[in-house]
């Protein structure tokens, strides 16, 4: 179980906060959806479960201990890459299995070859596609119970996107937590169980798919209540 209490995020050039999260928990084996318009905080809630940003206040629980204890059991799978460019993805291994107790060098190279990826090819020599699918395979090889997703679907071809979600249903056994932010709400909508939707840093609705289905809605018509989207906004620009 993930526990967010009072977590409040600050950037030094900003006066209020960009983040500010009351209580949040989120129960083990649930997979979620983090969404919400850009720059409404999706990055900067992952980042700060990582220890990483500027947050001023605030507790982070995983199964009832700090977070920042226990960063190995933790999988952030980041946009931007967490790997050192000048390594090989076989070098990069190596790294990950000194810091990562579960890593798993076969199951990493079976996603490796799945994704057409070499072992021996520099990473800073590969395509941003091509980065991200390492990062993913290192993210479901780390064997953390947690992971966090950012913007997983970036850079992605339609098909490459489709595969993504092909291999994360198969490596999940049903333990791990899975928060992943993306704008591609179709995509990800019969994949997750629920979706927080955050607005000006804040948690604007977080509800389980089955109750907004049940409620006859999509999930797309949760996030226009809750961003308070008007279609015909963009109509007055050139009136
Ligand atoms: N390094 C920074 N310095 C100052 N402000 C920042 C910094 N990084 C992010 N912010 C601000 O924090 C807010 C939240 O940004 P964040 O990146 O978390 O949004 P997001 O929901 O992930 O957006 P997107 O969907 O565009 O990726 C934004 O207002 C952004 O301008």
């Amino acid at each position: 179980m993930l526990e967010l209490q009072y977590v409040e995020s600050k950037f030094a050039v900003n006066e209020t906060p960009v983040l500010y999260v009351d209580n949040l928990t989120i129960k083990s084996g649930e997979i979620v959806g983090l969404l919400g318009a850009n720059g409404s905080g999706k990055t900067t809630l992952l980042k700060a479960i990582m220890g990483l940003g500027d947050i001023r206040h605030g507790e982070i629980k995983l199964n009832g201990r700090p977070v920042s204890e226990q960063f190995e059991s933790i999988a952030f799978i980041t946009e931007e890459g967490s790997f050192p460019p000048r390594m090989t993805p076989e070098r990069y291994a190596r790294f990950l299995a000194e810091f990562y107790p579960s890593f798993s060098y076969e199951r990493y190279v079976r996603m490796l070859q799945w994704y057409d990826l070499e072992l021996d090819k520099p990473i800073k020599s590969m395509s941003k596609g091509q980065k991200s699918k390492l990062e993913i395979c290192a993210g479901f090889a780390k064997g953390a119970k947690t992971l966090l997703m950012d913007e997983p679907f970036q850079g992605k071809d339609l098909f490459a996107r489709q595969d993504f979600l092909k291999l994360m249903v198969s490596s999940l056994t049903g333990e791990e937590t899975l928060i992943i932010t993306t704008h591609l709400i179709d995509e990800i909508e019969n994949v997750i169980d629920r979706a927080i939707i955050l607005k000006q840093g804040r948690v604007a609705a977080d509800r389980y798919i089955d109750d907004i289905r049940q409620e006859g809605k999509s999930l797309s018509d949760l996030m226009a209540e809750a961003a308070g989207y008007k279609e015909k906004r963009s109509h007055s620009l050139f009136d």
